[in-house]
């Protein structure tokens, strides 16, 4: 191949935003390393000109099952169709791929697109870097993208020389190095660490050195509060080392200084009982994180820590204010299609008071805005919860003013997907539906907020939680599932202005539920099913999800079934409005339109939801067809016989408190709907799965799908019952086709591509 290179191409493909932050974050780093380059999503890649790129960088994620991101779907179209063998010929490429190992397809898009792109003649300057989710992307990611800086220069010339590796200092030790040295500060700020540090009188130089003051017991006499004690008073003054590292002492984004800018008017907004959400409902929120720091000793040197996320997000303030009595707005999210405003017309609760989970069943009423077929899927608008965001409000703006009334607009040169619909809008709806709150902090965000953080000893936990040597601090940060106001809560002087948190924050994704419902049966309305996420982590703190517990409160907290009934709540009167949307790409979890096809579904608990939908559809034109009338001798027989059998594997806890849709699934075995209903109970006298009793059934499941070429759909858990499943269809085909594994499983992914085997999963 020669000669280098001059610039390069990233391509980025994401279903929830970790590929388009990574590859941002890989394009500002290499500009800032003197490559010349451009950075594109794979949706845009005809503006990329595939064929003249010579250096590619392709960072994509899965969805589904090892599938691609929606929004690339385009350009795997175009590289299917592309048959030119040497169409890469020029092109070197190094790929990241996002994936998690609950799914049996491990980063198959990757996979994939390396294949591909090999046999369209690119070569593979960088080996792969396969991320896992379920363990932290982190630990592939960030020393993959360390090692690209080794490799890219082998096929890329630089234009200059950049201005380094990070423009952040790369360790601790060398920060703290930072704040004593006095020659030729770049920064000339006097209220820079470096300027400030100049003028210490030498009798206090030695305070600075804060290796050793920061990370131990107190009772050291070398600690910090040990030592303060015994810091001259002419000195004193300099302990106050917290502006020196990281902020002027004008800080405006400090709290005092904010609050000195609240107008008169807004003053009582500073009362935070006036805010929206009352204090009983804001206790449970915010607990510190349990922690252990015995790892960090003095004077140790931290390396490996994540670049801070560069600047680029804006928060421009507008002169328009609005409203408190205004109800939060949704125009600020992006999502793939319109988002239309649904009302909810009955609510049910599927489980009883003592089931493990609690499961609601909703029906919405979208008119004729909305067309779907079932076992399609439409993703929920839910907001992050109204007192967390209140709580991350106040603790972050001291005027919960401001955060109502003023709105801003979110400017700033390529900003993420998730911010370019954040025009006019509050900083409480930025933090309800834009920026996720929830989801355990990424590396970068933790090293974001130690530079927002003025007390030394907590800057340095945080440091070395994002440091190589701090990892299983870091691991026990995002086992703990913390909020953001847990992680302020936990670094008490950690104060970040909004508007660098919208460049660390990853970005609030709507939630997507499969249909349960037949347009055939409930025309303009849809149901689905769903547990509402409520739990305790590790450390006995109450967790929960976004959608769920919102729709919960929304639709009143719908009564425990008894253990037979149901109890349904008919809501229409009261004008709940629930924003939704089409999800893009449906149809791929569809029924055959031939109805003589016959299904094998296996969906255990709300797995059941989408099969619910198919169930109705099939019941349906059943009885349109008999409706119809027939002809012949036997009209009745042979209508039945266009038909396909249906059989069922269904699975629950307790009959008497966890069988979903049990009086539907029920009326579809009399009415013939449903050929055969399996039901695996997991908690009575036995443990029973949908997997052991597939296995009961190996010679009737070869039949239906060997010889009655049957479509099997499964719903559900990735992990357990996927994987369970697929080696029972693994094991008929060993044992009735005379396949080893290996044969086997080829032949089930063959069947993926030919939907005759279709997997919608969830880890
Ligand atoms: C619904 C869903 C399905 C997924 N399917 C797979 C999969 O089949 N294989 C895999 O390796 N990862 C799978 N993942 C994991 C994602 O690839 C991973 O979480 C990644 O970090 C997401 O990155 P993104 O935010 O850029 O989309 C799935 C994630 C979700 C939410």
């Amino acid at each position: 191949m020669g000669e280098k290179a001059s610039s390069y191409t990233i391509l980025w493909a994401s279903q929830t935003g970790n590929a388009e932050w990574i590859a941002k974050n890989i394009h500002s780093e290499a500009k800032e390393r003197g490559y010349v380059g451009e950075c594109f999503g794979m949706d845009a890649y005809e503006k990329a000109q595939l064929d003249k790129i010579r250096v590619l960088i392709a960072v994509t994620s899965n969805t589904g099952d090892g599938d691609p991101p929606d929004h690339s779907l385009k350009f795997w179209r175009f590289m299917r169709r592309n048959k030119e063998a040497g169409y890469f010929n020029n092109c070197q490429v190094a790929i990241l791929g996002l994936g998690d190992t609950n799914y049996s397809n491990f980063n198959n898009t990757a996979k994939r697109l390396e294949k591909k792109l090999k046999s369209l003649g690119a070569t593979v300057f960088y080996e792969k870097g396969l991320a896992d989710d379920a363990e932290g992307l982190e630990n592939v990611v960030d020393p993959w993208i360390e090692k690209l800086w080794d490799a890219l220069p082998k096929v890329l010339e630089k234009k200059s020389e950049g201005n380094g590796a990070n423009g952040d200092v790369d360790n601790l030790a060398n920060k703290v190095e930072a704040v004593k040295i006095e020659e030729s500060p770049t920064n000339t700020n006097p209220y820079s660490g470096e300027e400030r540090a100049k003028n210490v009188p030498p009798e206090a130089q030695k305070y600075l050195n804060l290796e050793n003051s920061l990370i131990e017991p107190t009772t050291n006499p070398y600690s910090g509060e040990e030592r303060a004690k015994n810091i001259p008073p002419e000195a004193q003054k300099y302990l106050n080392l917290e502006n020196s590292l990281i902020e002027p002492t004008t800080n405006p984004y400090s709290g005092e200084e904010r609050a000195k800018n609240v107008p008169p008017e807004a003053q009582k907004y500073l009362n935070l009982e006036n805010s929206l959400v009352k204090n009983k409902e804001k206790e449970h929120l915010g607990h510190a994180l349990t922690l252990d720091f015995s790892g960090l000793q003095s004077g140790m040197q931290l390396s490996g820590m994540p670049r801070i996320p560069a600047a680029s997000a804006k928060l421009v303030r507008l002169e328009k204010t609005r409203s408190l009595n205004e109800a939060p707005t949704t125009q600020c999210v992006v999502t793939p299609t319109p988002i239309t405003e649904a009302a909810v017309s009955r609510v049910q609760c599927l489980t009883t008071h003592d089931a493990v989970k609690r499961t609601l069943h909703v029906e919405l009423d979208i008119g004729d805005g909305l067309e779907y077929e079932p076992g399609d899927a439409f993703g929920v608008v839910a907001p992050n919860d109204e007192s967390l965001v209140e709580a991350v409000l106040e603790r972050l703006v001291p005027s919960t003013a401001e955060g109502y009334q003023t709105l801003y607009n979110v400017e700033g040169e390529s900003l993420p997907t998730h911010l370019q619909n954040s025009k006019s809008v509050s900083l409480a709806d930025l933090l309800r539906y834009v920026v996720d709150l929830t989801t355990p902090p990424r590396k970068a965000l933790l090293r974001l907020l130690a530079e927002y953080t003025t007390e030394v000893e907590e800057k340095t936990k945080l440091i070395y939680i994002c440091s190589k040597q701090g990892v299983s601090q870091f691991n026990s940060v995002r086992e703990q599932v913390p909020t953001l106001l847990d992680i302020l809560k936990t670094f008490p002087s950690c104060n970040p202005p909004v508007e660098r948190l919208l460049d660390a924050l990853p970005p609030h994704m709507p939630r997507y539920y499969s249909i349960a419902s037949s347009p055939l049966k409930y025309p303009g309305k849809i149901h689905f099913a769903f547990n509402i996420i409520d739990y305790k982590n590790l450390y006995d703190v109450p967790r929960k999800g976004v959608a769920t517990p919102w729709l919960d409160q929304l639709t009143g907290f719908v009564a425990a079934r008894s253990s037979k009934n149901p109890t349904i709540l008919d809501v229409a009167a009261k004008s709940i409005k629930v924003p939704i949307f089409r999800k893009e790409n449906a149809n791929a979890f569809t029924l055959p339109s031939d109805t003589k096809h016959p299904l094998i579904l296996i969906g255990p608990g709300t797995g059941i939801a989408p099969f619910i939908g198919f169930l109705q559809h099939r019941q349906q034109q059943l009885k349109i067809r008999k409706s119809m009338g027939g002809v012949g001798t036997h009209p009745s027989r042979d209508i039945k016989k266009e038909f396909g059998d249906i059989w069922v594997y269904y699975g629950f806890r307790e009959r008497a408190k966890d069988y979903l849709f049990e009086q539907e699934l029920e009326e579809f075995v009399k009415d013939g709907t449903i050929t055969q209903l399996r039901l695996a109970v997991s908690r009575e006298s036995n443990k029973v799965y949908v997997q052991d009793l597939m296995r009961q059934d190996l010679d009737k499941l070869y039949d239906l799908i060997i010889n009655q070429d049957c479509s099997t759909y499964v719903c559900g858990d990735a992990k357990g019952m996927a994987k369970g499943v697929n080696d029972v269809l693994v094991e008929m085909l060993v044992q009735h086709h005379q396949l080893d594994a290996v044969a086997a499983n080829k032949l089930l992914i063959e069947w993926m591509g030919s939907r005759k085997y279709l997997r919608d999963l969830w880890a």
